[in-house]
């Protein structure tokens, strides 16, 4: 301050010569301001100038433009929740909601999630618009910030985690309701099973998607003829629908029956078309006609692998190629509806009291599977309303009112379903129906319907599968059985089995599949590794292999005399094979064939007998004898059998024959008698023939139903004539000739000495016998006096030379000429 005073009292002071020069000092100051002042203008007016030019260049909307999308860009449509919270803000000042810290805490901390939701749930929508350069689509309606909040896992809960606190903050009451009642109805849905039903219903939708096997083409027999090729149909049935029946079945008794009948006359079900008669087999389809027209012999391998093996060997042996069998045909289009025999299988069960749902619908070849989950058994009680004081309330009518209360609820017994096989069938028009409870591994019951028309499935269809692939790589004796119930392939490996019971009715398919299964071998093994024993006393389905390099002897066994001695030799080389075995110390034919002191390989062998009820009638005792010693010994020298017989008594596959063939195939059959015979539970009965069998594995609690593999007779021909080629004759190896000989040598040397004297007491009852019949034969002979074959024989000579019996007529039997009798046993 005084430094101040100070100033202004020294600023008074000025220099003389100042003083004196004041007008030119005047003059030359007024020239500077004017300088000045025109400068200024100048300045002002150039940057005036400059600045109305960059107002003319600059271009204001597009920078708006920018500026808007750079906004947009980033926030969105986010900026609504700003202008959201900004009125907040405005109505809580003006309303001085802030007076209440707390209420206004609570309100503003609800506001800004449910702003932050808001924001999420515009961040979650990539719409398809855009504004300006901003494309919604790839910043989302909410901008990045919204996509930010809502990215990955954590946003994601992170965002419905504000919505719950908004909710809790904004509306404590009703998020208070919702937070009693919402278990509630989450345990009501889990007692109604609805949970269980919706994953039910997506894991078959997954497994419908993701399982169904490819439709491969197929031919279809038709109504005594094949019915041409027609492309690949309309899909077997729509994405996994539950049928529920239409009428109440867990009602009182009173509501089942007029509902039953009402829903009956409502249902659409499609009468079945009549059954159609056996194709002939000169009606073969397009395929297998071409081949009756005179196919062209033999096709050239075209291919350089099949299955993955190499076509050929390194011995010089070459492999059929798959163009030999007959390729799949398109299946023809099925007339049935399987959604409404569902909802009549569903409508049916209700009638009769049972609750039950389809779940899931197989379409296989030759029936329909109908998975039925069994459903709930409820007992309702009416019990009478009361009023607040205990009495009863009566209703307009005088009558007290009553209430419907759920007593009990079980689930719906399975034997419910199975007893009502023959009422199923009979609503659905079927000729038979199989009800397998429960479908192994699943928890529901399988109802399988006849199909309008049977699909055929071919040989080669099968075996170009991926799982018979797979196997064919593993093992030379693979076989390719059929498809199952849901179309799937089913494979199988006979050195695993290690033996093969075959049996059904005449016609059912047991020669097919025994073809089929041969073929499969010549398909895939050469002579050096799989040889084939043959035994068909029926003398027609097997002697056309006669003269193909796999026949470990060089004929087809037809004569029965024969039959003891092949058996014999079989055995023979089974014993040859474990001494072999156990000089080099191995103990089966896959150790010996890999020992490196081995010098040959052995072949598997596979012996067939086309009928073992014939093998039975001529030698009972021996024939069984051998098969069960076969059945228990062979296994491991690779010595493999395949029995069929068209006789499934139990004189025939006898307890001994059945106990040592784990593996059986029951074809369809007459009687459940004679299912049981074969496979020890019924079922086969309700099979439907041609092809049509139930397959029981060795390890196996219940047979799988398959529709067995069609061969043609051309494909066998084609076939065996690849194998008869002159290019393999070179090839051929040693048959076991020498071996049937020794076998057959050693049953004549026994026959020698076999000595039956006149007083013996089996000739005298041999007489006795010949006395009630009129004809007799050694088969007789051995059932009744329980001797063998040779000994049988031997008696009736000695009868012959007595005159008691004439000489050997066609089949063995001999007329007893002494006396006539009075039945005809022999
Ligand atoms: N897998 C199949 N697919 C379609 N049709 C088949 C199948 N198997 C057999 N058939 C039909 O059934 C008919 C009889 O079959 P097959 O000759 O195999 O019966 P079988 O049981 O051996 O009779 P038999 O004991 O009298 O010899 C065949 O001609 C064929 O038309």
């Amino acid at each position: 301050m005084a430094a101040r005073t100070t100033k202004s009292r020294a600023r008074p002071v000025r220099s003389p010569s100042r003083r004196s020069g004041r007008g030119a000092a005047r003059t030359r100051t007024g020239s500077i301001a004017l300088i000045r002042r025109w400068w200024k203008a100048a300045a002002g007016a150039t940057a005036t100038a400059g600045f109305a030019v960059w107002v003319a260049l600059f271009d204001g909307a597009a920078a708006l433009e920018r500026a808007r999308d750079e906004v947009l860009r980033v926030i969105g449509f986010g900026m609504l929740v700003l202008a959201g919270w900004a009125v907040y803000g405005a109505a809580a000042s003006w309303r001085g909601w802030y007076l209440d810290r707390r209420l206004f805490a609570r309100r503003t901390a609800g506001a800004a999630a449910l702003g932050l939701f808001v924001w999420g749930l515009l961040g979650l929508n990539e719409a398809r618009w855009a504004v300006g350069t901003v494309d919604f689509s790839e910043v989302s309606l909410g901008g990045r910030f919204g996509q930010a909040l809502v990215a990955g896992l954590l946003g994601k809960v992170a965002w419905v985690s504000l919505f719950v606190i908004a909710a809790v903050l904004l509306a404590p009451g009703p998020s208070r309701w919702v937070a009693v009642h919402v278990p509630l109805w989450l345990q009501e849905a889990w007692e109604r099973r609805l949970p269980h039903r919706a994953a039910a219903a997506v894991g078959r939708w997954i497994a419908f998607i993701f399982r169904r096997p490819e439709r491969e083409e197929e031919i279809v027999i038709g109504a005594g003829e094949f019915v041409p090729a027609q492309a690949a149909g309309p899909p077997l049935e729509a994405p996994p629908v539950v049928f529920r029946p239409r009428i109440e079945p867990g009602a009182p008794a009173s509501t089942v029956g007029t509902g039953a009948a009402a829903a009956f006359t409502t249902v659409p079900a499609e009468a079945p078309a009549p059954p159609e008669p056996e194709p002939e087999a000169e009606e073969l389809p397009s395929a297998f006609a071409q081949d009756a027209a005179g196919s062209p012999a033999e096709p050239e391998p075209e291919e350089p692998e099949q299955l993955g093996l190499p076509l050929e060997t390194r011995s010089g042996w070459h492999l059929p190629a798959m163009e030999l069998l007959n390729p799949p045909q398109p299946s023809a289009s099925r007339r049935h509806d399987n959604a409404a025999r569902a909802q009549l299988i569903v409508d049916t069960l209700a009638s009769f009291g049972v609750d039950a749902t389809v779940v899931e619908i197989n379409e296989g070849p030759t029936v329909t599977q109908f998975g039925v989950e069994p459903g709930w058994e409820v007992r309702y009680k009416e019990v009478p309303l009361r009023d607040e004081n205990g009495k009863p309330i009566v209703g307009p009518d005088g009558r007290p009112k009553t209430e419907r209360v759920e007593v009990s609820r079980t689930r719906v017994r399975v034997n419910k379903i199975t007893a009502l096989q023959n009422d199923l069938a009979l609503a659905l028009a079927a000729p038979s129906l199989r009800i397998e409870a429960p479908v192994p591994g699943r928890a529901i019951v399988g109802i399988e319907v006849p199909n309008d028309s049977a699909t055929v499935v071919t040989l080669r269809s099968v075996m170009e599968t991926k799982e018979f692939a797979e196997l064919a790589r593993k093992s030379k004796l693979a076989i390719a059985l059929g498809k199952g119930v849901a179309g799937a392939p089913v494979v199988a490996d006979l050195a695993t089995m290690p033996h093969l019971l075959i049996a059904g009715a005449t016609g059912s398919g047991k020669s097919v599949c025994m073809n089929a299964i041969i073929a499969c071998i010549m398909m895939n093994a050469t002579p050096d590794d799989v040889r084939f024993v043959m035994v068909d006393p029926k003398r027609v389905e097997l002697v056309g292999y006669s003269g193909i390099p796999h026949m470990a002897f060089s004929e087809v066994i037809v004569d029965m005399d024969k039959v003891v001695g092949v058996l014999q030799a079989v055995v023979g080389e089974m014993e040859a094979r474990y001494k072999k075995f156990a000089e080099l110390g191995v103990r089966n034919i896959e150790g010996y064939n890999k020992h490196p002191r081995t010098l040959k390989k052995l072949p598997y062998w596979v012996v067939i007998i086309d009928e073992l009820a014939d093998l039975m009638m001529a030698a009972p005792f021996e024939v069984e004898k051998l098969i069960c010693r076969l059945a228990q010994l062979a296994r491991a020298t690779g010595i493999h059998l395949i029995v069929a017989t068209q006789r499934p008594s139990v004189d025939v596959v006898t307890g001994l024959i059945k106990a040592n063939f784990p593996t059986r195939i029951a074809f369809a059959v007459t009687s459940q008698t004679d299912s049981r015979t074969i496979l020890d539970m019924g079922g086969a009965e309700k099979l439907l023939g041609r092809g049509d069998m139930l397959y029981l594995p060795r390890d196996a609690g219940k047979p799988i139903r398959i529709q067995g593999v069609y061969l043609s007779d051309a494909e066998v021909e084609r076939l065996v004539t690849f194998w008869k080629d002159d290019r393999f004759r070179s090839l051929a190896p040693e048959t076991a000739d020498a071996l049937l000989e020794e076998a057959l040598a050693a049953q004549n040397g026994g026959e020698a000495n076999i000595e039956v004297e006149e007083d013996d007491p089996l000739v005298i009852q041999a007489r006795a016998l010949a006395e009630k019949h009129q004809r007799i034969s050694p088969a007789l002979l051995q059932r009744r006096l329980r001797v063998g074959y040779l000994k049988a024989a031997k008696i009736l000579e000695l009868l012959e030379a007595e005159g008691v019996v004439g000489p050997r007529e066609e089949g063995d039997s001999r007329r007893v000429l002494a006396r006539a009798g009075t039945d005809d046993d022999g």
